[in-house]
């Protein structure tokens, strides 16, 4: 079977081109083998792309654990760079995720991608709680280095007020007026990645309500550089809210599993 790997700052994913739907998608052992970084490719997903009778586009996102996921910022800008290496579109593109419409722009460097609205930053026990595509906590701290993000957010992500689903756990620490450093916990890989799309989407909204951070945010990862643009109206929704950054092509392949 040939598969495509991507990686958008460091958030690696399996892609499939499965226009002709035939491969096998129910089948979570598999997905889990294809993703685990001793037994198969590697990666913290992966995402098959799909024909739309309404869109360029159907994107499914499945977690290393080989279960369907909720929406990936990340893979939704690697499947963007995806769908332009396949020709798909030229310049922008409208395609359909787990959590709606997307419309997407790319350049040599960056994939600018839309995200859903969000309606409210919330609280879940005492973490500032937002879903951004993705269930997403946000804990602000002054000392992210030194912060042990598996054993921190693991505690957070299996903890009551998140059952039965989960959440993934981001912490955050402010570098400057509008600039943050954002490391995250994801569930469903259930390790820390090396960035998370939704996630510092959720960083970069909580930060410009808690904190005043300056839109647009530029954010740090461990995997590079993002930047998150948004719009906040009077009622308090988040609206036209863009993540942007690089995403690229690593290899292509065949695998035997
Ligand atoms: N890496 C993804 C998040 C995947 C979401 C997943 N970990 C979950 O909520 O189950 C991103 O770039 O947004």
């Amino acid at each position: 079977m040939p598969f495509f790997k991507y990686q958008g700052t460091g958030n690696d994913f399996v892609m499939i081109d499965d226009r002709s739907e035939t491969f096998p998608a129910s089948d979570q052992a598999l997905i889990e083998r294809l993703c685990h970084r001793r037994f198969g490719i590697g990666a913290d997903g992966l995402i098959l792309l799909r024909n739309d009778p309404d869109y360029d586009f159907r994107m499914i996102y499945f977690n290393a654990d080989g279960a369907e996921g909720s929406m990936c910022g990340n893979g939704g800008r690697c499947i963007v760079r995806f769908a332009h290496d396949l020709n798909l579109f030229e310049g922008q593109t409208r395609f359909i995720a787990v959590d709606g419409e997307h419309t997407a722009t790319v350049t040599d460097n960056d994939v600018s991608l839309k995200m859903s609205d969000v309606a409210a930053i919330g609280e879940q026990g005492n973490h500032v709680f937002l879903n951004t595509g993705s269930p997403h906590a946000v804990l602000f701290t002054d000392d992210l280095e030194s912060t042990d993000v598996v054993a921190e957010g693991r505690a957070i992500r299996y903890s009551e007020p998140f059952s039965p689903g989960g959440t993934n756990v981001n912490f955050v620490q402010q570098t400057d007026q509008s600039s943050l450093y954002v490391r995250t916990y994801e569930r469903g890989v259930e390790d820390e990645t090396y960035s998370c799309g939704t996630g510092v989407t959720a960083a970069a909204l909580a930060a410009h309500s808690q904190l005043g951070v300056a839109e647009p945010v530029a954010i740090r990862t461990l995997g590079g550089n993002l930047r998150v643009s948004f719009n906040q109206k009077p009622d308090g929704t988040f609206t036209d809210v863009y993540l942007i950054g690089p995403a690229r092509r690593v290899f292509t392949g065949s695998c035997t599993i």
